[in-house]
């Protein structure tokens, strides 16, 4: 039986995750792979109630980090181990690596109680810790994503901060990169948009070549 392949994309608000999933999903589509379109926080009909709560009413950042943990653990049990183990590919839009950015990075939450968290949560079926194959990471300065997206959408809770937040936020970020180098790939979200795609095609290109054998 085919392996399940678990695919994350990252980076500040406004950096172009959106613009290329979808396109990937039709490359492995295209590869005869089945594929799972997700995201957090959500992907469950629970974990999307917890997304509107944390992204619209103000909270302490302990609870926040715990509501992006719980919304998690429902998305895993319900969507994403399930998916792996019927040998699909979960493309998910933003995981754990946002909570580490936006509420390590971003709010100054403890690093270390993070990755406890994450322990607990990310646990497997078999006891091991689910962590993505691949974390396809769209770099951006902020203040391009932010020109970015002041002609594009109304901001909610998380893009409507100042640009040092999404500065602590990229750092945080850079931080899990040179923690897990392996699963990650940098982006150099700044160029164009055919640039951005073109790279991304090429980072998932190794994955798409197991999908075929
Ligand atoms: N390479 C690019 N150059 C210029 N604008 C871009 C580029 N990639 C995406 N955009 C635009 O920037 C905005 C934010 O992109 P989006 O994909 O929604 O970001 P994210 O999902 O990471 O928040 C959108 O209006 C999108 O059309
Ligand atoms: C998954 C996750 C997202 N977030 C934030 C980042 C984003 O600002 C917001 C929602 O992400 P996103 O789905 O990228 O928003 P949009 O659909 O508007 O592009 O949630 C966290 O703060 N921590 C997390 O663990």
């Amino acid at each position: 039986m085919t392996r399940g392949l678990f695919i994350s994309f990252e980076g500040i608000d406004g950096a172009g995750k959106s613009t290329h999933i979808d396109s990937v999903a039709a490359l492995f589509r295209q590869a005869g792979r089945a594929v799972v379109l997700t995201r957090e926080p959500g992907g469950t009909p629970l974990s999307e109630k917890l997304r509107e709560l944390v992204l619209h009413e103000p909270m302490n950042a302990l609870t926040e980090a715990l509501l992006m943990f719980a919304a998690r653990r429902e998305h895993l049990v319900q969507v994403i181990e399930p998916a792996l183990a019927r040998g699909d590919v979960v493309l998910c839009d933003r995981f754990t690596d946002a909570t580490f950015a936006y509420q390590g990075g971003g709010r100054g939450f403890d690093w270390q109680v993070l990755g406890q968290l994450e322990r607990m949560v990310q646990q497997t079926p078999g006891g091991m810790l689910r962590q993505p194959d691949l974390t396809v990471w769209f770099d951006l300065d902020p203040a391009i994503a932010a020109e970015r997206l002041a002609s594009a959408r109304v901001p909610d809770k998380f893009e409507s901060q100042p640009a040092d937040f999404f500065a602590a936020v990229r750092a945080g970020y850079a931080q899990r990169l040179s923690e897990m180098p392996k699963r990650f790939a940098r982006i150099d979200a700044a160029q164009s948009r055919e640039a951005v795609g073109a790279d991304v095609a090429m980072v998932i290109q190794p994955w798409l070549d197991r999908s075929s054998v």
